[in-house]
């Protein structure tokens, strides 16, 4: 089964309404492949998921940035899951590397259950928001590796049918070589996913159907 090419925007904790509307307005006038080429999910920080759910267009889908990782109750200030699929929100980001790096997040809090649910993302920290982009062959090289891992310690299927995705300074410029790589299903894109060239990451996912 081909893995669809994947492209995610973590808007992190940027933005004001008048800005999420901007971005949002955008969005919806872009000319992009189908859903049958490219699955296109945006993550806004949680005080603006409903604006956007409710006015970004159908074919793309919206991620919430992090999640509680029990049941609801008693936690001030957290989120379910339950939550999330209450509002219809598909995906949820887990594990970055600046809640790790910042909330002393760990592995213990993302252990996974079903991995047909799961998008991997490869970030290197070095270029986060850095503006040090991986080379293509770098990024190949781990998404390879971390494919053997999956195959290794999962199953041959969840290796062959898992998305791996790469962040770290993807921009307009980048993204066609990077996705080029046989083993880069797509990309999580920070600062780029704020700005109209986003679109043009969108449209990297055409490497893929070329290839
Ligand atoms: O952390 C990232 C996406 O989750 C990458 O951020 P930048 O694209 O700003 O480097």
């Amino acid at each position: 089964m081909a893995r669809k090419f994947f492209v995610g925007g973590n808007w992190k904790c940027n933005g004001t309404a008048e800005e999420v509307k901007k971005i949002v307005n955008t969005l919806n006038e872009a000319q992009v492949p189908s859903q049958d080429v490219v699955e296109v999910v945006v993550s806004p920080p949680y005080v603006f998921l409903p604006l956007v759910k409710s006015t970004l267009r159908s074919d793309f889908h919206v991620a919430a940035q992090n999640c509680w990782v029990k049941k609801g109750g008693a936690f001030t200030g957290e989120v379910s899951a339950e939550m999330l699929v209450n509002l219809d929100i598909p995906w949820v980001i887990l594990g970055h590397s600046e809640r790790r790096a910042l909330l002393n997040e760990s592995n213990e809090v993302d252990r996974v259950s079903n991995w047909s649910k799961v998008v991997i993302a490869y970030e290197p920290v070095w270029a986060i928001g850095t503006g040090k982009v991986a080379s293509p062959a770098q990024a190949q090289e781990v998404h390879d590796e971390l494919r053997k891992w999956l195959a290794k310690n999962v199953s041959a299927d969840v290796a062959a049918t898992t998305r791996i995705i790469y962040g770290g300074s993807v921009n307009g410029g980048n993204c066609k070589e990077l996705g080029g790589q046989t083993d880069v299903d797509g990309f999580l894109v920070g600062g780029a996913s704020l700005k109209p060239e986003f679109i043009d990451i969108i449209k990297a996912a055409e490497v893929k159907k070329s290839a």
